[in-house]
Formats: structure tokens, C-alpha cells, sequence
């Protein structure tokens, strides 16, 4: 039995959360929300689990550095200086962080880099994402990772090559590009789609989660998994063998 500690216990994410560590068998040793104390959570647990804000990473993993457990991430909307706030602490504990916690986004990944790697950069690659209205980052972290896996693939920077938030006179797409497209409405939980655009023919490869007990379940594995590991920076890739 693990003992973990949720940081954003109250929120949509948090509440699956509770439930997987019951389903699962393991302890909730307690929540953090806005205004409390990561560090007292910390002290009574042997991992903490955040789905929570951006605002609130240098807390959580001085709590977690403090206490000297190890930490999932899987807050999205990180940037640049997040993401060197991990790989500083990560020097100290085990911290794994992703955008999405799911096993059929991680394995979705794997094949989009996959078929990045296969494809030439004459198949124009987009990714398109939709979620519920109450979501307040875009693009979605999954599509971020997407991105990412699909940069891998093609052995190129990301960054120096996302096209985001086209609108106006864009001019022509820039050859190897890799475009983002992010959509707001009701309840949906998580949809990503990788669109490869070649000449005259389409691939499109997608994951729709029907229901976020899918990333609860995937984090309360990455936690248990977590726990004991040598300090460093982890993936859903490790935990889950692909
Ligand atoms: N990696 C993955 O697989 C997934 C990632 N996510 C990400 O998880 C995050 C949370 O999503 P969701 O649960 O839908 O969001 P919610 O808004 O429903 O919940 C966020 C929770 O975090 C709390 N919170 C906000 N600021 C702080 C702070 N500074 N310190 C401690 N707690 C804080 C909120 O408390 P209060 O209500 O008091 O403000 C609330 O309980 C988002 O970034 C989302 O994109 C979501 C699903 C899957
Ligand atoms: O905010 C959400 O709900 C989700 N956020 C994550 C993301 O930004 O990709 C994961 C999932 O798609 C749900």
C-alpha cells in the first residue's frame, strides 16, 4: 500500500484521484488546495501527486525536496521556467512529469513519433485537441507532448518549429512545421488527433479519453511506481514499458 498526498485534492482531477487510490487499495494520506500547505501533506506521505496550477510547482516540489519524496506532475501549462525548476530538483528526488497520465496517450505518442520518423517533412503534421469549457490552458499539455514526440521522431526543435494561434494573414505554411490547434466546449474529457497531410493522401491518428478516471488511474500507478526510485526525471514511458 502506497501512501500519497494530492495536491489540488478538490478538483476535477483530484476527485478522480481519491477515487483511484481507493479503487487501487493504496492511502490517501490527505489534500492540498489553494492556500494550504503542501508541505504538511508531504510529511505524511511518500509521494505527492499534483494536478493543481503552474502557480503553485516551486511549493509543491520544495515540499516534496524537503521531505524527500518523490513527486508526479501532472499540472499542465508549464513553461520554459518550469520545466528548469524540474530538472533542478530532479537532481535531488524522483519527479515524473507529463501531460497526460493515460496509457493510450503514452502509447499514442510512441507511434506518432514513430510514423514522424518514417514520413518526410513533405507530410505537413498537425495536431488538433478539444476539451471541456472549463480548461485554461491551450494547447492542451498532451498535444504539447504530441508535439514533442513528433519533434523526436523528425529529430528537430519543437519550439523553433510550432506553428500556434494562426488567425489573420498567416501566410503559407513554413515547410516542416508542426501546427497546434486547440477547441473549447462542454463536457469533453480529452480529445487529440495527429494529422500527417501528404500529398494527396492522410494519416490521422487520435485518442479520445471518455473519462478523466483514465488519468487518475494512470498517475496512482505512476505514484506507486515512483516511490523508492533513484532521484531523476521520469516518464509515463517507464512506467508503463513502451
Ligand atoms: N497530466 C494529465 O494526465 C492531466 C492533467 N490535467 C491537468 O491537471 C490540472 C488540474 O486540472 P483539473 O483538476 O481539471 O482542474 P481544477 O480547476 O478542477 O482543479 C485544480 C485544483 O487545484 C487547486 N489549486 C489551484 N491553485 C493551487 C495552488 N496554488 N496550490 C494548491 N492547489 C491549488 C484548486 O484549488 P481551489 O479550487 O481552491 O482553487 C483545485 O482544487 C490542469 O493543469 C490540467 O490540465 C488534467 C487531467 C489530466
Ligand atoms: O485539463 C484537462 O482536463 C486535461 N488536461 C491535460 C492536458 O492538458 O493535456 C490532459 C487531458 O487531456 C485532460
Amino acid at each position: 500500500m502506497a501512501h500519497i498526498g494530492i495536491i489540488g485534492s478538490k478538483g476535477r482531477m483530484g476527485q478522480a484521484l481519491q477515487q483511484a487510490i481507493r479503487d487501487a487499495g493504496h492511502d490517501n494520506t490527505g489534500g492540498v488546495d489553494l492556500g494550504g500547505s503542501a508541505s504538511v501533506a508531504a510529511a505524511q506521505s511518500e509521494v505527492l501527486v499534483d494536478f493543481s496550477s503552474p502557480a503553485a510547482l516551486a511549493d509543491n516540489l520544495k515540499a516534496a525536496h524537503d521531505a524527500g519524496i518523490p513527486i508526479v506532475i501532472g499540472t499542465t501549462g508549464l513553461g520554459a521556467e518550469h520545466h528548469a525548476m524540474i530538472d533542478k530538483a530532479s537532481h535531488n528526488i524522483a519527479i515524473l512529469q507529463t501531460g497526460n497520465t493515460s496509457l493510450g496517450v503514452t502509447l499514442l505518442a510512441h507511434l506518432v513519433s514513430e510514423a514522424a520518423a518514417k514520413l518526410g517533412s513533405d507530410w505537413d503534421i498537425e495536431i488538433v485537441e478539444m476539451h471541456h469549457r472549463m480548461k485554461v490552458d491551450a494547447p492542451s499539455g498532451t498535444a504539447l507532448l504530441l508535439g514533442e514526440a513528433a519533434a523526436k521522431g523528425r529529430n528537430i526543435d519543437l519550439a523553433a518549429n510550432s506553428e500556434r494561434g494562426r488567425d489573420g494573414h498567416t501566410g503559407e505554411r513554413k515547410e516542416g512545421a508542426i501546427g497546434f490547434a486547440a477547441l473549447r466546449g462542454g463536457t469533453v474529457a480529452g480529445d487529440h488527433s495527429v494529422i500527417f497531410a501528404g500529398n494527396e493522401e492522410r494519416i490521422t491518428l487520435t485518442h479520445n479519453a471518455e473519462n478523466r478516471m483514465i488519468f487518475a488511474r494512470g498517475a496512482v500507478k505512476a505514484a506507486a511506481w515512483l516511490i523508492g526510485k533513484d532521484a531523476g526525471r521520469y516518464t509515463m514511458q517507464d512506467v508503463l514499458d513502451l
